[in-house]
């Protein structure tokens, strides 16, 4: 199959079954172009996380393709193009310092020390967490370690970012931290979330899955606002587009 060139995620005809286990993925197609902000949504068990870890290679398709960036995702490769964000940071976060660990993933990429030291200093202001430095990630807050755990990503300039659940045991300052930094991303982002007002303040595109299905694909306000769409996927139209502001005049 030939990668289309204007798109820098193509997924065709993908399927993933578990050992064992009942199709967990179903002959998923999804194309997103450069510098799209793509929500996945769907219930506990839809298969979101599964999807993900298809994308970054953690696991083999049982049918299809994944191309990222016109290169076929190779299943055990690493692949710097992709930044994947783990639903809970302590899955991520290894180093002694928040500098080493920001550090690594470029120390990886074989690049000089001054580009290195340029892309942490980058991503440490990019995501506030500069005065951590020299901090254990593991001393960390929640929300501290949030960011450090994006940081130690972009340090590597992926183009792509895939976030599990990022506001997850976030409270109200770091999540809005969190959606104004998802704002202001220039990569192309696939990000899953249970908090639908997130995705509406940060996607222009959301797909919806249900067992496994992709059965949405849409503007972020259609799909949201559909209200038979979300409940008959086990959703709920999120509170602000439900009861809008009224306008001032
Ligand atoms: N390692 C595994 N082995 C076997 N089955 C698994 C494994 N991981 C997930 N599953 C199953 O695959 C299905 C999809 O799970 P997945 O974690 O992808 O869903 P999700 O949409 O990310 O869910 P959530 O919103 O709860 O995080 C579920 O039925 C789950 O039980």
């Amino acid at each position: 199959m030939t990668p289309n060139p204007d798109r820098v995620i193509d997924i065709q005809n993908l399927s993933f079954t578990y050992d064992h286990r009942a199709r967990t993925l179903h002959f998923i197609n999804l194309e997103v172009a450069i510098g799209q902000r793509v929500g996945v949504i769907g219930s506990n068990g839809s298969g979101k996380t599964t999807l993900f870890h298809l994308l970054c290679g953690l696991l083999q398709p049982s049918t299809g393709s994944i191309y990222i960036s016109q290169q076929p995702v190779i299943p055990g490769a690493f692949s710097p193009t992709v930044g994947f964000v783990f639903q809970n940071p302590d899955d991520q976060l290894f180093s002694a310092s928040v500098w080493e660990e920001v550090a690594f993933g470029p120390g990886n990429l074989g690049l000089d020390a001054e580009d290195i030291q340029r892309r942490v200093h980058q991503a440490l202001i990019f995501t506030g967490t500069e005065h951590l430095v020299t901090s254990p990630p593991h001393h960390l807050s929640g929300g501290q370690k949030r960011m450090v755990a994006i940081a130690s990503i972009l340090a590597m300039e992926p183009e792509v970012m895939i976030y599990d659940e990022p506001s997850a045991n976030l409270d109200l300052r770091a999540r809005r931290r969190l959606i104004q930094l998802l704002q202001s991303s220039r990569e192309t982002l696939l990000l899953s979330s249970h908090d639908l007002e997130l995705i509406r303040e940060v996607c222009d595109r959301v797909i919806v899955l249900d067992q496994g299905h992709l059965v949405a694909d849409g503007a972020t306000a259609d799909i949201l606002g559909d209200r038979s769409l979300m409940e008959g996927h086990g959703l709920e139209v999120p509170h602000s587009l439900r009861f809008p502001l009224p306008l001032v005049h």
